[in-house]
């Protein structure tokens, strides 16, 4: 079993995060994490945050040498803002004169539609927003790209799998129908794109709308494509719904703070299609698998199992709920109309969201892998892993 769990607020002293049940023997460095985090904060269209803090990622256990070692792995992304909240942010009692009612230490009664402020408010019993969003806000997402990172790193090590991401479109701008689809190596391709898009009408056209919106003081949306190329047929099951790698998918990329809808493969448009259009045709084929497809329109699943194709996965994200342009909301202390909290925060943050949603994917299916194939070792998994392909080869023999 493969567990991960995060803790810490987004203007605390640190995030800190545990993955616990990876093999030993997976080569994993701070850098590698701290590559990850850098990507995480690339993307046209994010917070002035993301300009001046940088994260600050420290291996507290489970890594030595640059080989995890079977425990659990604890990492730390320390906040550089720390010491501007240190007192508004204190684990321990402040004096209240030290805590005078402007700027960070305002108590922020105006909720933002669309952001966990009121609901939350409403649910744990605070009178202001600030306990609820220091948790809520996707500073949080650091946290889960540094464990991704491990899960990557599995993954390419065991399999030689390499899970990718682009913007397919950012409010209604969108990548045309014709572009090509980022393969197995293009992620420094993509990342070099402003907005992450691997065409290069689909980049112009939504660096325009990011830009647009910006102009009008508002935020935008829009989808992601996470892709997974190599992973073997059999991750995850079709004998019980919590089992199907589509449902856990799903579950964990909704998981994601701002994600709000999921689309395995061509999701959406296949129930528009006849039956005849929207399956995959199988042809013999050699190699383990010992089949072909004509197409992937499932998204390499189907009955919740890798069937071998590339995984596809397509997740919407909403706008940023924090708007400039601040929306109508009610002052809860006094019931009154008001206009919704607004200090600074992202335009558009849909193309750094990709690389959370990559290493989310990366986590999941770590997860299913070592569900399948088990193993102490990476060596051992390895072992798991060369026999059930050559298993499944030799099923094809004389056929
Ligand atoms: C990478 C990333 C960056 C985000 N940046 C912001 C931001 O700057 N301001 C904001 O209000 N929400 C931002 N969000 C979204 C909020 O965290 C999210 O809307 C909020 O936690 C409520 O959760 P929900 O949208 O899933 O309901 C961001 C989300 C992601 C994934
Ligand atoms: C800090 C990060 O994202 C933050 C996510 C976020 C939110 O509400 O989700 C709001 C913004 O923070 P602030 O309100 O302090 O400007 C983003 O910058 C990060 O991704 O590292």
């Amino acid at each position: 079993m493969l567990r991960w769990i995060t803790a810490g607020e987004s203007h605390g002293p640190a995030l800190v995060a545990v993955l616990e049940g990876m093999v030993s023997g997976v080569e994993v460095t701070t850098a590698d994490l701290t590559a990850q985090l850098e990507r995480r904060r690339l993307g046209f269209g994010r917070s002035p945050r993301m300009g001046f803090e940088a994260d600050e990622v420290e291996i507290l256990g489970g890594v030595r040498h640059g080989l995890t070692q079977g425990g659990p792995i604890a990492v730390r992304i320390g906040n550089t803002e720390w010491p501007k909240w240190q007192k508004v942010m204190s684990a321990d009692p402040v004096d209240p004169g030290e805590l005078k009612p402007t700027g960070r230490n305002e108590a922020l009664t105006r909720p933002r539609p669309g952001h966990a402020d009121l609901p939350g408010m409403q649910k744990f019993g605070f009178d202001e927003a600030r306990p609820v969003l220091e948790r809520a806000s996707a500073r949080e997402t650091a946290a889960r790209t540094a464990l991704g990172t491990v899960a990557r790193h599995f993954l390419k090590q065991v399999f030689d799998v390499d899970v990718i991401s682009h913007v397919v479109s950012i409010g209604k701008a969108r990548t045309p129908d014709d572009a090509a689809v980022p393969g197995p190596g293009d992620l420094a391709a993509v990342d070099a794109s402003p907005v992450r898009a691997f065409d290069r009408r689909g980049t112009d056209a939504m660096v325009a709308e990011v830009e647009a919106v910006k102009e009008a003081g508002d935020t935008v949306g829009g989808v992601i494509e996470v892709i997974a190329y190599n992973l073997p047929p059999g991750l995850g099951s079709h004998v019980h719904w919590d089992r199907r790698l589509d449902a856990r998918l799903a579950g964990a990329l909704m998981g994601v703070q701002a994600m709000k809808g999921v689309e395995i493969g061509d999701g959406f448009t296949t129930a528009q299609r006849w039956g005849s259009q929207a399956h995959d045709e199988i042809d013999r084929g050699e190699g383990p698998k010992g089949v072909t497809r004509r197409s992937n329109r499932a998204g390499g699943l189907e009955g919740g199992i890798t069937n071998g194709e590339p995984l596809r996965v397509r997740v919407a994200m909403k706008p940023i709920s924090t708007v400039p342009r601040a929306l109508s909301t009610i002052d809860v202390r006094t019931g009154e109309p008001a206009v919704a909290i607004h200090q600074r925060s992202d335009v558009c943050a849909v193309p750094r969201a990709g690389v959370v949603l990559e290493s989310v994917v990366a986590l999941v299916l770590a997860e299913a892998a070592l569900e399948k194939f088990g193993g102490d070792s990476i060596d051992e998994t390895r072992r798991n892993v060369a026999g059930y392909l050559a298993a499944l080869e030799a099923r094809w023999e004389g056929r």
